[in-house]
C-alpha cells in the first residue's frame, strides 16, 4: 500500500484483572491506513474498538506487536517521545466533544497548538481558518455551552486537526447527534479529511455512515476480518 500512515502489526492486548477475569481483547491484529484514506471501523460492542483506537493513538501500549505512524516505529519510544509524537501526528475526536467549557470555540482550537510550540498569532489564524472551513466562523467567540451539539462537534474536529496531524482517530464522532445533524456533521468531517489528505480511522455503529467511507474494516474475535 502506498503512503501508509498507520501501520499496526501483530497487536495483542489483554486486560489482566487477575485470573480468571483476564480479557484477551486483541489477538495479533493487523491494520494499515494510507494517507488520504478514510476507513470505517465497525465492531460489536465490547469487541475492543476503543482499545484499538487508544493503541493506534499512542494513549495505551500494546502487550505485543508494533505501531508505526508515518513510517516511524512508536513501540520502543520513551513516554515523553510518545507524548510528543501523539501531539504532533495524531488528532482525536470523541463521541462527546470534550471541549473545555470555560474557553471559547477558537480558544479550544488555539490551546493544543500552543502546547505544541506554535506562536499565538499563528495559532489564532489557524483556528479562524478551520472554523471557516467547517462553516461556523461566526461562532468563534462562543463557549461550548452556547453552541449546538453539531457545532460543538465541528469545533472538536477543528481542534483535532489544529496541529495538522497525519492521522485522525475518531470514536463515534457523530454518535450523540440526531440523525439529520449527524449526517451533516459527518459530511463536514469527510470533506475536511479529504481536503487535508490525512489518514482517518473512524469507529462507528452507523452502517450508512460507514458505507460513505473508502473502506470498512470489522473488528471481531480480536482481529480485523
Ligand atoms: N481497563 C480495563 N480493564 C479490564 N477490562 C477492560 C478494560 N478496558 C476494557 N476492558 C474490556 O475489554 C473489552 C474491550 O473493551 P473496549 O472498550 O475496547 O470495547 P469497545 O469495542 O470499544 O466497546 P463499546 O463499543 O461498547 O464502547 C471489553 O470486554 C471490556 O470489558
Amino acid at each position: 500500500m502506498s503512503d501508509v500512515v498507520l501501520d499496526l502489526h501483530g497487536i495483542e492486548k489483554t486486560y489482566n484483572l487477575g485470573l480468571p477475569s483476564q480479557v484477551e481483547v486483541l489477538r495479533g491484529l493487523d491494520l494499515r491506513v494510507a494517507a488520504g484514506e478514510v476507513v470505517a471501523l465497525v465492531a460489536p460492542s465490547g469487541a475492543g474498538k476503543s482499545t484499538l483506537l487508544h493503541i493506534a493513538g499512542l494513549l495505551d501500549a500494546a502487550d505485543a506487536g508494533t505501531v508505526s505512524i508515518a513510517g516511524r516505529q512508536m513501540s520502543g519510544l520513551s513516554d515523553r517521545a510518545r507524548t510528543e509524537a501523539r501531539r504532533r501526528d495524531v488528532g482525536f475526536v470523541y463521541q462527546f466533544h470534550h471541549l473545555l467549557p470555560e474557553f471559547s470555540a477558537a480558544e479550544n482550537i488555539v490551546l493544543p497548538q500552543l502546547a505544541n510550540g506554535v506562536g499565538r498569532k499563528a495559532a489564532e489564524d489557524r483556528a479562524a481558518e478551520l472554523l471557516d472551513m467547517v462553516g461556523i466562523a461566526p461562532r468563534a467567540g462562543h463557549r461550548p455551552a452556547a453552541l449546538s451539539g453539531g457545532e460543538q462537534q465541528r469545533v472538536a474536529f477543528c481542534r483535532a486537526l489544529a496541529n495538522r496531524p497525519k492521522l485522525l482517530l475518531a470514536d463515534e464522532p457523530t454518535g450523540n447527534l440526531d440523525p439529520e445533524t449527524s449526517d451533516r456533521v459527518f459530511a463536514t468531517l469527510l470533506s475536511l479529511v479529504r481536503e487535508t489528505g490525512l489518514a482517518a480511522l473512524i469507529a462507528t455503529h452507523n452502517l450508512d455512515l460507514a458505507r460513505r467511507m473508502d473502506r470498512i474494516v470489522r473488528l471481531e474475535a480480536g482481529g480485523i476480518i
